[in-house]
């Protein structure tokens, strides 16, 4: 199988890795795609032995696969100005926030497109991605697309479309929120006078502690919850100033937004 990677960015280049790593395509079937000339030579040092081209070097491309990995406001132009012909055998598998099945197939002229959204721990194969499929694509393909995409994590078939949106704002855009509740959390340790390094050791680690309680554990959120939070104590106190500046519906609200945004991109 030959994979092209339109878009050689953050994402590109951790698909990319991952596909390598679990030996899912030799090196050589792997065609990088980047915008700018002085990106080459950088990405030729971490892909020696695979393709890299820009985008306008290319006249012909020979791939099986298209990972359409640009970010969704660069896509309008990508699509209008695409120097090469997309084979109609070929399968386009899109990764970004926001743009339709429709919209793609109807700017690349091109039937076969699988929809997904991953987030950013597929860097370490800790991914999640949902995805979901064009009609008139033959299940084995689509299993050579869910192979490949579980070498970067988990992956999630979704028959609706219309749940992408929600997915990119829960697990595509989640890793932020996570870091900016850590974060918070850091800042209030080097408040009370705890060092930076010890504060974020100690949230870090509580955080992968609470994380493996959830996991091994058959207690729901609100048990755990309780659990931690006495009677009269030092979490009641927390959660009750959480629950009177409503943090719960901020960042519900906050999560909605990411959605409609997503919807947005998509005009
Ligand atoms: N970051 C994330 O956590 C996630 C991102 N996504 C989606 O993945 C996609 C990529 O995001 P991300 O990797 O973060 O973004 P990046 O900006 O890191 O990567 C996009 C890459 O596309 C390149 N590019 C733009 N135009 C062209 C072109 N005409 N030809 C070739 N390459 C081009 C950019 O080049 P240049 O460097 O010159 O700008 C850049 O390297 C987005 O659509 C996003 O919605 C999905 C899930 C999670
Ligand atoms: O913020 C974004 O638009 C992309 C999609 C999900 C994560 N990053």
């Amino acid at each position: 199988m030959k994979i092209a990677v339109l878009g050689a960015g953050n994402m590109g280049i951790s698909f990319s890795r991952s596909f390598l790593k679990y030996e899912l395509i030799k090196p050589q079937n792997l065609h990088l795609i980047t915008r700018n000339e002085s990106k080459k030579s950088k990405l030729k040092e971490s892909f020696p032995d695979s393709a890299i081209s820009t985008f306008e070097e290319i006249k012909n491309l020979e791939a099986d696969l298209i990972i359409i990995a640009v970010k969704p406001q660069d896509f309008t132009f990508v699509a209008e100005n695409l120097p090469f012909k997309i084979s109609e055998k070929s399968l386009v598998l899109s990764i970004m926030a926001g743009i339709s099945i429709e919209k793609i197939q109807k700017l690349l002229n091109h039937k076969f497109v699988v929809r997904a959204m991953p987030n950013s721990p597929t860097l370490l194969g800790m991914g999640i991605t949902g995805y979901t499929a064009a009609d008139g694509i033959y299940f084995s393909e689509l299993m050579n697309v869910e192979r490949l995409l579980n070498s970067t994590g988990r992956s999630v078939y979704l028959e609706d479309e219309s749940l992408l949106d929600g997915v990119t704002a829960l697990s595509g855009s989640g890793p932020a929120y996570f870091y900016y509740i850590i974060d918070a959390m850091i800042k209030a340790g080097t408040e009370m006078g705890i060092d930076e390094n010890l504060s974020k050791l100690f949230v870090k680690q509580t955080m992968l502690g609470a994380y493996h309680l959830i996991n091994n554990s058959d207690r729901s959120l609100e048990e755990l919850i309780k659990d931690v939070a006495s009677k009269g104590g030092t979490t009641e106190a927390a959660l009750k100033t959480f629950d009177e500046n409503q943090l719960k519906s901020i960042l519900q609200k906050g999560i909605l937004a990411a959605e409609n945004r997503a919807k947005e991109l998509n005009k």
